[in-house]
């Protein structure tokens, strides 16, 4: 199976700590692979590393993707504060294609229509974002970041605090976008998650630890 993306030998730091030790991995090219570990264990900085936006301290990073991941991080108050609506939120997936602040084409508003509709948002589309519930926002930003269709789609636990019709909602959506061809690496804390992705890397103290057993005790 071809790789998305290998790592090799990579650690990343802030600062002066180092949170990622050696890590040499392939993320499966057009298939989802689910990484897990304890808070804390370095999920996030791996995340962050895959989408490009964290620099390795050392190590070689090697992607067959040319174009820029869509990157969907956990919650953030910063941007739930921004006076902008569910609609503009979403649309701002569409900057990657557009740039910042040009109008949208028709094209545009339709696929900004229909990733407001798989995420079951479209009947928030007027509402300021920072009057949404979290479970609200976080499916508003997992649409914005549908609409980039990248072809690497890199979610941070896209389902942790959502309700069951939500988190089924996510795992129609993964399945479709797998069904598409796109690479998606999303972190998880819940095991039933890593035992359906096509691929699992557990991480423990910022070290690739052995992935558990599926179905053996955890
Ligand atoms: N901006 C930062 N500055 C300094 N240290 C950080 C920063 N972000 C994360 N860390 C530290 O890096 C380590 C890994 O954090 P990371 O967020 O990658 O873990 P995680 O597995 O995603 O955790 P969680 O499950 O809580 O989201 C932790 O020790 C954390 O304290």
């Amino acid at each position: 199976m071809s790789a998305a993306i290998e790592l090799d030998g990579v650690s990343a730091r802030y600062g002066a700590a180092t949170v990622l030790h050696d890590v040499t991995i392939a993320v499966p090219l057009h298939r989802i692979t689910a990484v897990t570990g304890h808070n804390g264990s370095g999920k996030s900085t791996l995340l962050g590393v895959l989408a490009g936006v964290h620099p390795p301290a050392s190590g070689s990073l090697r992607r067959s993707h040319s174009g820029r991941a869509a990157f969907v991080v956990q919650r953030s108050d910063a941007a739930d504060a921004l006076p902008i609506t569910v609609r503009q939120t979403v649309a701002m997936g569409r900057w990657a294609h557009r740039g910042p602040w040009r109008p949208l084409t028709r094209d545009d508003r339709s696929i900004v229509d229909r990733c407001m509709d798989r995420l079951g948002v479209a009947d928030l589309a007027a509402r300021r974002l920072g009057t949404l519930s979290g479970g609200q926002r976080q499916r508003v930003l997992l649409a914005q970041g549908l609409a980039q269709q990248s072809d690497l789609l890199i979610l941070d636990e896209p389902s942790t605090g959502l309700d069951a019709a939500a988190k089924d909602a996510i795992t129609a959506v993964l399945a479709e976008e797998r069904a598409r061809g796109t690479t998606i690496v999303h972190a998880t804390h819940d095991p039933a998650d890593a035992a359906e992705a096509d691929h699992h890397l557990a991480l423990a103290h910022g070290r690739i630890a052995p992935a558990p057993v599926p179905g053996g005790s955890r």
